[in-house]
């Protein structure tokens, strides 16, 4: 189960979630509590080991600045949020050579991971980071590599992982004290619970 741990903003989360066995670790580049600046996602990034996906958020950032910001800080992957990015927008990054991932929310209906050519799908809840569980369990049958996104928690993310099956799972409020505020002993709950 590939498990991404999302909205870390100290080098310390990142250790955290490194540690404790996290295979993608997110870093959100948009208008959030979670959010970092570029000089300290720079830093942070520098602080993942190569074998962990340091994966940047953007949502409502034009593609032109999503590029700058992802040669800047040397992300390993690109995450583009929700409806606000088209197709031709994963086109225009395509040569950055790193994994584009798309997030977007569904009421159900299956996505086919990789039509705007992205090599992640993450089908997450509409609020996103909000931390509101949505009916996901109609995702049961969706395929390829899709990562289960919103309102999970150390406490359900097994029986999310039962229910829908997804390839793997996001969780960025779940693992929280305060809204933007990682909470070390959840993160390790979180990934235990989700590789039992
Ligand atoms: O976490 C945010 O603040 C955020 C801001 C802008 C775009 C995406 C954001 N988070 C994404 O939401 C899910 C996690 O949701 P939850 O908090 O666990 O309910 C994950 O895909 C994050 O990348």
């Amino acid at each position: 189960m590939f498990v991404k741990i999302c909205g870390l903003r100290t080098e310390a989360d990142v250790d955290c979630a490194v540690t404790a066995g996290a295979d993608a670790v997110g870093f959100v580049l948009a208008p959030s509590p979670r959010q970092v600046s570029v000089d300290e996602a720079t830093r942070l990034v520098a602080a993942v080991p190569p074998e962990v996906l340091s994966v940047g958020v953007f949502l409502g950032m034009p593609v032109a600045e999503v590029r700058d910001v992802a040669v800047k800080t040397g992300l390993g992957a690109v995450q583009l949020h929700g409806a606000g990015y088209a197709a031709e927008d994963f086109a225009a990054l395509a040569d950055l050579g790193v994994p584009l991932v798309r997030a977007t929310s569904t009421a159900g209906e299956r996505v086919a991971v990789g039509a705007f050519g992205e090599e992640m799908l993450i089908l997450d809840s509409p609020r996103a980071g909000s931390g509101e569980q949505w009916g996901w369990s109609e995702l049961r049958g969706q395929t390829g590599r899709w990562l289960l996104a919103g309102g999970l928690r150390p406490d359900n993310v097994a029986e999310a992982i039962e229910t829908v099956r997804p390839w793997g799972v996001d969780v960025s409020s779940g693992v929280e004290s305060t809204r933007g505020t990682k909470d070390h002993g959840l993160i390790r709950e979180f990934l235990a619970a989700a590789r039992p």
